[in-house]
């Protein structure tokens, strides 16, 4: 399926204490795509992400105007139960989503309120498990598994919904190298709209063929993350920095 998965248009927003996080963002991101969100501390990162299912917004506190569609569905408040059922959001610290005694319970915990029960949800929480390869850790407490299981697992709660956009938040940080590698092929395999803050440029390189660079509350630059990460103006103007001796040219991009 093609089409726009997010459209955002004119988004403006300050926080109840009449911060302006965000003034005036525009961009369209297509079904499929892996968009990987760069910026420095206090861009407006968060903020926008917040947005997209209703968790920020006028319906949710602050002021704010501007259009929000996922999937071609307007966000406003009557629509938010649908809303939130298309955009899963992986927050950057597992442990503030796995609250059960169990992996299985973690991941049945959203389709269960969704009211599947029996067969469907086992197979659901099955289904989930595997595509973050977690399926042997099914009766494990989320508190013996090591941090990177616990990420992975934090993804499967989400993939549960069968979000059309997938939204993540700083999804290689704490990782070592090969639970980043492995964390990197479970979403690249991933068939959903990909949303990434990252504040770790390699892997979005890796994973994202396209960036969004924020600074200030704005989307000031737009395309290929090759591009944008050997543009070393616009890195500085905006206090990006590769790792030292990191050639993003010399990187193959994510094969798509
Ligand atoms: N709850 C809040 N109340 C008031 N201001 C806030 C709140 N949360 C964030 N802000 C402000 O909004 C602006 C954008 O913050 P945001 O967290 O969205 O940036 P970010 O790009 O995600 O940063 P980081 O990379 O540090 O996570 C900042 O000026 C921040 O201080």
């Amino acid at each position: 399926m093609s089409g726009p998965s997010i459209h955002v248009e004119r988004l403006v927003f300050a926080y109840p204490d009449g911060r302006q996080a965000l003034f005036g963002v525009d961009f369209t991101v297509q079904r499929g795509e892996r968009v990987a969100l760069l910026g420095p501390n206090g861009a407006g990162k968060t903020t926008l992400v917040l947005h997209l299912n209703g968790i920020l917004g006028s319906v949710a506190g602050g002021t704010g105007s501007g259009r929000i569609q996922v999937g071609g569905t307007d966000l406003h408040r009557e629509h938010l139960p649908a809303i939130r059922r298309k955009v899963g959001l992986v927050f950057q610290d597992p442990d503030d989503q796995l609250f059960m005694p169990t992996v299985r319970d973690d991941v049945a915990f959203g389709p269960a309120n969704l009211g599947l029960r029996g067969a469907e949800l086992r197979d659901r929480v099955h289904e989930a498990l595997v595509q973050v390869g977690m399926q042997d850790h099914a009766d494990v407490a989320p508190h013996h598994l090591s941090f990177g299981q616990r990420r992975r697992v934090a993804v499967a709660t989400v993939l549960a919904m069968r979000p059309e956009v997938l939204v993540l938040d700083e999804p290689s940080s704490n990782l070592d190298p090969a639970s980043r590698r492995e964390l990197a092929d479970i979403l690249s395999g991933l068939d959903v709209t990909l949303l990434m803050i990252t504040h770790d440029l390699p892997y979005a390189l890796q994973l994202c063929e396209r960036s969004l660079l924020m600074d200030d509350g704005r989307i000031v630059a737009d395309g290929k993350t090759r591009d944008l990460l050997a543009d070393q103006a616009l890195m500085a103007a905006h206090r990006l920095e590769l790792p030292y001796g990191f050639d993003p040219l010399s990187v193959p991009g994510p094969e798509r």
